[in-house]
């Protein structure tokens, strides 16, 4: 497998007016990555796949392809495709048009293109063929080949969506970036179209590079995340690294289901960590549980029961209020209860409390 990534960004700003959108973005695509840009609304993430497609030029900085700095390409010349929410598709051409049109525009000439005229116009049978060929394979692929004649008006978005990931798959490009492709769908499908692109990623062994502002569906898809805050990276790596050893504050509260509990300098249960003092402290509520030894006592305010789990809220004796997730058959003290949880010391993330960055190895 070559060493060279697919696409890098390097020192990546973009300045608007006075405003600094992206700050020093360094962003690696290994070749054959799921990689998700992962953050809040307005940190960065739709102007850095711009840049990555070359839609969008950066400030400073460089963007390279396949080692090759490509500042001048067009998004056309660099061979990516762009996949974004909304569709793109043309109302007035069929799923099998909408799908053959990058490679019509590539092949054939305007007489070519013309659906009627087109037949007779010279040279154009052979490429005519070889459009429909390419066009059955992807539909083959994402399922389509029963929907070719309708128009997108009779579609449901999620196959709307299978037809714009057509467009892009029939140009067999060097690199997908899909802009919150999914976020027109109901949760339901979502869940379904998750597991459907991971899939496609696979059977094309391209690099994909998706934005999303949701954890949970970069966690599941990709093998590398880049959480992005303020226009900066804030870290890199694979949805492990980042639940495990988030790199500051700030990722360890937006990675992860359960929101995190944070404990400021001094306020921290007794007994969670040597430096709760100074640092600020972190604890999932999935690693903290009743157990009847457990070191940090906590009177229970609520408890929510969910089937599988029930998720408790606790006020400690400094004050700190945690959560905590006990299994499904836990018998649920009274509120006002004093409850004993246990935790393991490996799990608990130590930040510094000026710069937020993560200190040391857990303890
Ligand atoms: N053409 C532009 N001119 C001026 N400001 C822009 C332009 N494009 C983006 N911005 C600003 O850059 C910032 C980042 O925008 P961007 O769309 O990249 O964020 P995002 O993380 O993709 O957000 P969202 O999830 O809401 O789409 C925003 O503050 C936005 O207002």
């Amino acid at each position: 497998m070559s060493t060279t990534p697919t696409l890098e960004l390097k020192g990546v700003t973009r300045r608007f007016g006075p405003q600094t959108v992206l700050d020093r973005v360094d962003v690696s695509i290994p070749s054959g990555s799921f990689t998700a840009l992962l953050g809040a609304s307005g940190c960065g993430k739709s102007t850095t796949l711009r840049i990555m497609a070359g839609l969008d030029r950066p400030s400073e900085g460089a963007v390279l392809l396949n080692g090759a700095d490509v500042a001048d390409r067009t998004a056309h010349e660099r061979n990516v495709a762009m996949v974004f929410q909304s569709y793109a598709l043309y109302p007035h051409l069929s799923v099998e048009q909408n799908i053959a049109l990058p490679l019509a525009m590539r092949h054939l000439t305007t007489l070519g293109r013309m659906p009627f005229v087109g037949r007779f116009a010279p040279g154009s049978g052979e490429a005519r063929a070889k459009i429909r060929r390419a066009v059955g394979e992807v539909a083959e692929m994402l399922g389509l080949e029963q929907l070719l004649h309708r128009k997108p008006a009779q579609l449901s978005g999620g196959q709307k969506q299978r037809v714009a990931l057509g467009r892009a798959l029939v140009r067999d490009p060097v690199l997908f970036l899909l802009d919150e492709p999914l976020s027109n769908l109901d949760a339901r499908l979502r869940v379904k179209m998750r597991s459907e692109l991971v899939a496609l990623h696979k059977r094309t062994g391209r690099p994909f590079v998706y934005v999303t502002h949701d954890q949970s569906e970069a966690m599941a898809m990709a093998d590398q995340i880049v959480v992005m805050i303020g226009g900066r990276v804030a870290q890199a790596g694979t949805p492990q690294d980042l639940y495990e050893r988030p790199a500051s504050r700030e990722v360890a509260g937006f990675i992860g289901t359960n929101a995190i509990n944070f404990f400021e300098p001094g306020s921290a249960p007794a007994g969670l960590h040597p430096a709760a003092g100074s640092a600020v402290i972190a604890l999932r509520p999935e690693h903290l549980s009743p157990a009847t030894s457990g070191t940090v006592e906590a009177r229970l305010e609520t408890a929510e029961y969910l089937g599988s789990e029930v998720v408790l809220a606790l006020r400690a004796e400094s004050g700190a209020e945690l959560r905590a997730i006990a299994p499904g058959n836990y018998a649920i003290p009274a509120p006002g209860s004093a409850v004993r949880l246990g935790f393991d010391p490996a799990q608990v993330h130590v930040f510094d409390a000026a710069s937020g960055q993560r200190i040391g190895e857990a303890a």
